[in-house]
């Protein structure tokens, strides 16, 4: 059964919503404000602020370390387990999460469009300050064209075309659930609704979702969806859940006026842009997957034989270096075809993978080898390193066309992000001389 939430008007004896409101932010935020401090919410010496990167929190006074500064109660969140939606339960229907709830958002929206100006009636108030389906379609790759695309990096570009893989495949399975049963909404609120849903979920695995998969354990939750991503999780708020409801706790001190981050996870600045349509300017987690040049160095014999070695997964290159797993595949490439399978040389490649033997050892073995592999590896950067160039040369000419006028906050992005890939490409090659 859903929640009864007490109707948003605030009390004259509870606390002032005014109190948690920065100067400058759009009066739909204090009702969102009233709306969850009515329902038992407990906010602790933070403000939502208007900042240069959107809607944030900020300290409204010196905060210590250890310290809760939300708690959000259970009755207020917004998953399959709680909200008024026939067939909806993950348990029913374990994998369509993000579908659904995204189904669910929409029809709310749906009700009351309006223009997120907070003049809608729906009922629930979290969803008129939800961003625009605008600022989703400039900032999230998934929604930009295929020509801003084709100049993206390949990981970006192959991860944005999975997520309109995704999206299609989750409103055809909303329609069919949902929509059949008089759910109603339009295919360009679901849309919104589906970036809404990537973009604010929360990890949330109350006790009786045991049975549901991990990925699948998602909560909207109104207010701590205001808070920011940063990098540094050691010092970034810690977001936790109990059978009550969620809470945010910080693990330093806040000045006033400070802004106040959680961390998203430990991610890349591709992972960033297309998962929550921003980068960071200065992220110690940045790294490019360089799978697009590293690969085709294997023939199709080496990559059958790479499939079966225990490095799956993806190739990255930062300021300093190139992982584990690139220099495996390269030392698996230089490998001639007719060592492969058997005999001494790949016996010992093989050992090197199962931990029989050192690198040093295997280095000094193969130490011409080792010569070609670290070639490779600057081949691989410089092959980057001209796409990217490419890559920007094209969106630059795209920016200057009318064609492109409607794109031109995509195509600044994807630059951005070239250029960022760029600064990481000349700093690995400065430090490695190649
Ligand atoms: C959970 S919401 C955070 C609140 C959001 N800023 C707002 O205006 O409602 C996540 C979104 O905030 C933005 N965001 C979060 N952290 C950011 C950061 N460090 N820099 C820029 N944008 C950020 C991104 O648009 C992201 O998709």
């Amino acid at each position: 059964m859903p929640k009864r939430r007490r109707p948003s008007s605030s009390s004259p004896s509870g606390p002032n919503s005014q109190n948690f409101l920065a100067e400058g932010v759009p009066e739909v935020h204090q009702k969102l404000l009233e709306h969850v401090l009515a329902n038992n919410a407990r906010l602790s010496k933070v403000r939502i602020a208007k900042l240069p990167h959107g809607i944030g929190i900020v300290a409204a006074k010196q905060i210590q370390k250890n310290e809760e500064i939300t708690f959000i109660p259970k009755s207020l969140l917004v998953n399959l387990h709680d909200i008024p939606f026939p067939n909806s339960s993950p348990i029913d229907h374990p994998t369509k999460v993000h579908s659904s709830l995204a189904a669910y958002i929409a029809s709310q929206f749906h009700k009351s469009p309006g223009d997120n100006s907070g003049s809608g009636n729906n009922n629930e108030p979290f969803i008129d300050i939800l961003p625009s389906l605008q600022s989703f379609e400039s900032s999230m790759p998934l929604f930009w064209s295929d020509q801003v695309l084709a100049n993206c990096s390949p990981w970006v570009r192959s991860f944005a075309v999975k997520q309109k893989g995704k999206l299609e495949d989750d409103y055809r399975h909303a329609l069919e659930m949902h929509g059949k049963r008089g759910v109603e909404f339009l295919r360009e609120e679901y849309e919104w609704a589906w970036a809404v849903v990537n973009t604010r979920t929360i990890y949330y695995r109350p006790k009786k979702w045991y049975k549901i998969p991990a990925e699948d354990c998602m909560t909207l939750c109104p207010f701590i969806d205001y808070y920011n991503h940063e990098a540094s999780g050691d010092e970034s708020c810690t977001v936790s859940f109990s059978t009550d409801g969620l809470r945010v706790t910080t693990q330093k001190s806040y000045a006033a006026g400070e802004e106040i981050f959680v961390t998203y996870g430990q991610y890349n600045n591709d992972h960033l842009l297309v998962e929550y349509g921003f980068t960071l300017p200065t992220n110690p987690s940045d790294n490019i997957n360089i799978d697009h040049w590293v690969l085709p160095k294997l023939s199709p014999r080496h990559q059958e034989l790479w499939k079966q070695l225990p490095y799956q997964g993806e190739c990255f290159l930062d300021e300093s270096e190139v992982c584990y797993r690139t220099m495996m595949a390269l030392r698996l490439a230089v490998i001639g075809v007719h060592d492969l399978g058997g005999g001494k040389r790949y016996g010992d490649f093989v050992k090197l993978v199962e931990g029989e033997m050192e690198e040093d050892e295997y280095v000094g073995l193969y130490e011409r080898d080792e010569g070609v592999v670290r070639d490779m590896v600057g081949e691989v950067a410089e092959a980057a390193r001209k796409d990217a160039e490419e890559g920007v040369a094209e969106l630059e000419k795209m920016w200057e066309s009318a064609e492109f006028w409607d794109q031109r906050e995509s195509i600044e992005a994807a630059i951005g992000r070239w250029r960022q890939c760029l600064d990481i490409i000349a700093k690995y090659k400065e430090k490695n001389n190649n």
